[in-house]
């Protein structure tokens, strides 16, 4: 197996606890200042190549208005992030059992106004998201800028998370959660950890 390589803030113990009594988990001061300076940069340069999340293959949804843009291999700022995340997929796995086995994700905007409704990211088992993650991007978040993620855990108690800066909020992709509409431009890479292989 790859040598583990997780950022020294990531609290395995904390995080495998976390998931097991409650379902979720935050994640804060993800990575060091120059990377996310980095993402950052990655992010705002590409920002032309956000499409509407509410349209996929031609269906709209009225559940969200925030823009997306998959990441593949040329974005390769994002790529460190995605790794980290297959090396934490691992330790799931020994974990938790989960048969993960890739990690999907994309960049996401919200401008002022935007919001994801109410949903579950893998309702009913029906796909193999089996984790979710967010990361959290942009520079500066205030407490009245809205664009907070309600959260359901999974002994059915509501959380509310700010999305604050270089924070990770990860949850099992059952739960139910939104995104209220945000007051400023909320920037954020959502990934799911995979039980199956999803061609993009
Ligand atoms: O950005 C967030 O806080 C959550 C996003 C989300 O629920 C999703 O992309 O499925
Ligand atoms: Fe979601």
């Amino acid at each position: 197996m790859e040598a583990l390589s997780l950022p020294k803030s990531w609290n395995v113990d904390q995080i495998l606890d976390d998931l097991d009594q409650h379902g979720f988990t935050v994640i804060d001061h993800a990575y060091p200042a120059d990377y996310v300076q980095q993402l950052i940069k990655e992010c705002t340069e590409n920002l032309n190549r956000f499409r509407d999340a509410a349209i996929q293959n031609g269906v709209i949804s009225k559940i969200r208005s925030d823009h997306i843009l998959w990441i593949n291999e040329d974005l390769e700022i994002a790529q460190h992030h995605i790794h980290t995340l297959q090396q934490l997929s691992q330790i799931f796995n020994a974990a938790f059992y989960l048969g993960i086995k890739e990690v999907e994700a994309h960049f996401a905007c919200y401008n002022a106004g935007e919001f994801y409704a109410l949903h579950r990211d893998n309702p009913q088992g029906k796909n193999g998201r089996m984790i979710s993650t967010v990361y959290y991007l942009h520079d500066e978040w205030q407490d009245d800028w809205g664009g907070k993620l309600h959260l359901l855990d999974k002994n059915n108690v509501w959380h509310i998370l700010e999305p604050k800066p270089n924070r990770i909020a990860l949850f099992q992709s059952d739960l139910l959660h939104e995104v209220l509409e945000a007051k400023h431009q909320r920037l954020s890479i959502t990934a799911w950890l995979r039980s199956d292989s999803h061609i993009l």
